[in-house]
């Protein structure tokens, strides 16, 4: 980190649908952005304080999870999602010049990418064998440097627009045209990030072991208080087998009030539950919140509760 500019980690090379996704937050695109080669060294930096804060995917509307950042971020020194930001996700096939689509017989991307261009593969490059990339960028940039063992690449048409080196031989080859990946911008823990109406929290609940209805407790904690839940996957803690967690996204933020008590009641039922923080929706999409359900009606069933409490008369 240096002075005021900002230091942000990204999983890179430059070009990934990653690095996009950092400069839709306001001031990035004149701050120090630091390529990292993978999920992990992106967040560990900001652990150890030399970024001040990661972008990283998260989930892809194709293939779900990311499982690399999700296991990341539930384990370890904490951290916190401050943002996060939606990418539409095309693809395009490149080769070095003089390649022909007949000549492929092996092709390089990032393993999300390579399960969104499935059927696109099957149709028109059946024979071809995967080798996986540590980005959809890095796969492309491979080939221009020579001495990889693919002939081609999957990546976002800006690589390939930016390196004239990359011929283009086919577009648009997702199998979904309406892709989109969503990333988030993570910190070290700090001030809660500003409530907006329109947000959403995300915890990791450990799954309390042996213990019948569980998970059915988990979600209680939210139904009951009318918080509803945009994501959530369960992940095995690699401890041992049958071990598991659960990475939730919520709509709401922290300092609502039905949120904070879905929170505490969490911690009761799974006191290793972590907080990762409430940030704003991407799509400013407001919560629904049922008159019951509203901080209103929170502060009068708690002030109801004070009085007979104090004994006072409650009604
Ligand atoms: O390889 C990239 O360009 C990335 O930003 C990574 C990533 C991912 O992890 O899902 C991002 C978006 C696409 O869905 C494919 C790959």
């Amino acid at each position: 980190m240096s002075g005021s500019v900002l230091t942000y980690t990204f999983l890179g090379p430059e070009g990934t649908f990653t690095e996009a996704a950092l400069l839709q937050v306001p001031g990035a695109a004149d701050a120090n952005r630091v390529p990292c080669t993978n999920v992990n060294t992106a967040l560990e930096r900001v652990r150890q304080g030399e970024a001040d804060a990661a972008m990283v995917p998260i989930e892809n509307s194709v293939e779900g999870g990311v499982t690399a950042t999700l296991d990341a971020i539930a384990t370890g020194t904490e951290l916190r999602i401050i943002r996060e930001a939606l990418v539409p996700i095309t693809f395009v096939l490149v080769a070095r010049p003089g390649v022909k689509i007949s000549d492929i017989r092996r092709v390089s991307t990032h393993g999300h990418a390579w399960a969104q261009c499935r059927l696109w593969v099957d149709e028109n490059i059946p024979n071809a064998e995967y080798v996986p990339g540590s980005s959809t960028a890095a796969a492309a940039v491979g080939l221009l440097e020579g001495d990889v063992h693919y002939d081609a690449a999957i990546c976002a048409p800006l690589v390939a627009a930016e390196r004239p080196g990359l011929n283009i031989l086919a577009e648009n080859i997702g199998d979904n045209p309406g892709a989109v990946t969503r990333f988030v911008l993570v910190s070290r823990p700090g001030a809660l990030t500003e409530r907006t109406g329109a947000d959403k929290t995300t915890v990791v609940v450990p799954l309390p072991e042996d213990r019948p209805g569980a998970l059915m407790e988990i979600l209680d904690q939210f139904a009951t208080r009318g918080v509803n839940l945009s994501r959530i996957e369960s992940r095995p803690t690699g401890q041992y087998l049958g071990h598991y967690f659960f990475s939730i996204d919520a709509d709401g933020h922290a300092s609502d009030a039905r949120v904070a008590d879905a929170l505490a009641g969490l911690h009761r039922i799974s006191p290793a539950t972590r907080f990762l923080g409430s940030y704003a929706r991407a799509d400013e999409q407001k919560a629904f919140v049922a008159p019951h359900t509203s901080d209103a009606a929170f502060a009068s069933a708690h002030a109801w509760v004070r009085a007979i409490l104090g004994g006072e008369p409650g009604a």
